[in-house]
């Protein structure tokens, strides 16, 4: 098994009409489950498209398994897996079709990406629809049509980006065991949420990114001790400063009054 980080990164800042990233640092080790959070628009999905190396205008330095994501694109993303939330889906492909695609793409073998399509489409319960176009299929069937993809070829590192969005309760429980299990295998797991239950349940390290800053950064017990404070939705809250929720809600029944 890979022992060494098998994320690296160094003074990572990015900027678009203004900066996201600003000097972010951080070492990943093996089988760990991050839980990635941050406020709306803090630069998770950046961070992300930064790490996997679909985005590769930033400064500072993205090793992935000892590679850099500049330097090796196309051995970084043979080892990465990255399942989005609400990605372009092919919509007039069906399932299989897309899978086909995406197993091609990772030079898989056709017999291979065949059996393990079906295989996985069957265990998320969409084998009857396995060769349905996907343009009517409801948000939750595309989220596991998306996870399924991100996974075919049995990626080391896996990034998730709101990776349960539309799934019902069922699929949740089963994704969650799916990735706990492969975080025992030794996979990494890099995962954006705002589902703080989750996360604080999940998560061996929890990262809070603020400000362009990672403002928190540790087990879901040292960010306890550290702010005093039971709840992952409290430390979140305290750590990123918005306290007003309350006067904030009655602000917005009165303007709707208004
Ligand atoms: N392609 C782009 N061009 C310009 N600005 C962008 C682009 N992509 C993201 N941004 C900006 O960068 C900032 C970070 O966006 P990002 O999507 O990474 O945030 P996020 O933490 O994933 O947010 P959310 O929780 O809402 O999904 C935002 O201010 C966003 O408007």
């Amino acid at each position: 098994m890979y022992t060494e980080p098998v994320i690296t990164v160094s003074h990572l800042s990015k900027s678009y009409e203004k900066p996201v990233l600003n000097d972010i640092n951080f070492t990943i080790t093996p089988g760990q489950i991050i839980g990635y959070l941050g406020p709306n628009g803090a630069g998770k999905s950046t961070t992300i498209k930064v790490l996997s190396g679909m985005i590769t205008d930033f400064t500072g330095e993205v090793q992935i398994m000892g590679m850099d994501v500049r330097k090796d694109p196309i051995e970084v993303k043979r080892r990465i897996g990255y399942i989005p939330e609400n990605a372009l889906l092919y919509d007039t492909l069906t399932p299989i079709e897309y899978l086909r695609f995406i197993g091609l793409l990772h030079k898989m073998e056709s017999a291979r990406i065949e059996k393990k399509s079906l295989d996985l489409l069957r265990i998320f319960d969409l084998q009857a629809k396995a060769d349905t176009r996907m343009t009517a299929f409801s948000k939750g069937m595309r989220q596991k049509v998306l996870l399924i993809a991100g996974l075919l070829h049995n990626p080391d590192i896996i990034f998730l980006d709101e990776p349960l969005s539309g799934l019902d309760a069922n699929a949740v429980i089963l994704v969650k065991e799916i990735l706990s299990k492969l975080a025992l295998e030794g996979k990494t797991l890099f995962y954006s949420s705002h589902i703080m239950d989750v996360v604080e349940k999940f998560a061996h390290r929890i990262m809070i990114l603020h400000q362009g800053k990672i403002i928190a950064d540790g087990t879901f017990a040292e960010l306890q001790e550290r702010e005093k404070t039971e709840s992952l939705e409290q430390i979140f809250t305290e750590l990123t400063g918005n306290h007003a929720h309350q006067s904030q809600a009655g602000e917005f029944i009165e303007a709707l009054r208004g």
